[in-house]
């Protein structure tokens, strides 16, 4: 039996409008999906997409205008309290910890709250806390945390009653590049050890790339694209972009093998350059960037969701 399974999932909200009048929008349009136990799925879409208003759906947060959700065989609302205890779900910002307290206590009132057995939880306790690296602050206040601590954390409470299925809500926002790297790791290796399956929502391709086999794409509150993210990359490359810090004022670098320039600013001092590597590589195109201006700095960017999304629909001719 799949682990997610929705059909013809459908929210509307109400909004109101100036003077006495209402509208009504559909955040999430007739979704139909299925996702199979041990999945790593992304569910990427633009600001708006519908991406939250699906997940609170599927956690029994919010209920659907219409249609069906099962998450892990159960009603998420009706059932929400069977369901808590096998699902495990990371809202990026907002918190699930004690913001006063040590970030341990965090993992002992939660313990209590799962029901937890003594020995059950010093050993889940122990191997997050290895896996995750959180020894060094476990007895620091949550408040005093970094962005990236807390977000370990975050995801560590989440992952403390071993649920079957991690729901994350876009898990990297707002964190470094390194704090990123480990964070998937640390996904990664609670995957390949105990088989959870996750769903995550991001604007970050580089989450989807290190961490998903398979691809939702909601786009206006439809499902879009529903694939691998090598198909998704066959209906459009997933380009990255250069961005050069240039010696002098320079006129925009249009002639460029394999690149498309995307922009300039301060009098072309910087710009920047979109490229498929699967066509050339960051370094090709720096050394034909190098033949006409004098590179002082140059940085490497991640393709970005909204542009991937509004592409699927140029090769698609909407
Ligand atoms: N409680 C609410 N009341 C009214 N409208 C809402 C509510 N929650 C969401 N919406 C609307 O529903 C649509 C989908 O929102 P949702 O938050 O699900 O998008 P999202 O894909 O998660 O976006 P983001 O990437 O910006 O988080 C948006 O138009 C949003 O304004």
């Amino acid at each position: 039996m799949p682990i997610i399974q929705t059909e013809a999932l459908t929210r509307r909200f109400r909004l109101r409008t100036k003077g006495f009048r209402s509208r009504e929008i559909t955040a999430i349009d007739d979704l139909t999906i299925s996702i199979e136990a041990g999945e790593s799925v992304g569910y990427i879409g633009a600001n708006g997409a519908g991406k939250s208003t699906t997940i609170k759906m599927l956690a029994g947060i919010l209920v659907p205008s219409s249609g069906t959700a099962l998450t892990c065989g159960l009603q998420p609302v009706s059932q929400r309290r069977q369901l808590a205890r096998r699902l495990g779900v990371v809202f990026g910002q907002r918190s699930q910890l004690w913001w006063d307290l040590p970030l341990a206590e965090s993992f002992r009132i939660l313990a209590a709250i799962h029901d937890l057995s003594r020995d059950r939880e010093r050993e889940r306790t122990a191997e997050l806390v290895e896996n995750m690296e959180l020894e060094e602050f476990l007895a620091t206040p949550v408040r005093q945390l970094s962005l990236g601590q807390r977000m370990r954390g975050e995801v560590a409470v989440a992952l403390l009653h071993s649920p079957e299925l991690l729901v994350l809500d876009e898990p990297t926002i707002g964190l470094d590049v390194v704090s990123k790297q480990r964070l998937r790791e640390f996904l990664l290796a609670e995957r390949a050890a105990h088989g959870t399956t996750l769903l995550l929502t991001t604007h970050d391709m580089g989450d989807v790339s290190r961490l998903c086999e398979r691809i939702l794409l909601v786009d206006q509150g439809r499902l879009a694209y529903d694939g691998s993210l090598a198909g998704l990359s066959r209906t459009v490359a997933m380009r990255r972009v250069l961005v050069v810090d240039l010696a002098e004022p320079t006129p925009d670098l249009h002639d460029l093998p394999h690149a498309e320039h995307l922009g300039s600013e301060a009098d072309g001092l910087r710009q920047r350059l979109a490229f498929d590597p699967e066509v050339t590589t960051a370094a090709a195109l720096l050394a034909a960037v190098s033949e006409q201006a004098a590179v002082r700095d140059l940085s490497v960017e991640e393709p970005d969701v909204e542009d991937v999304v509004r592409r699927v629909y140029v090769s698609r001719g909407r």
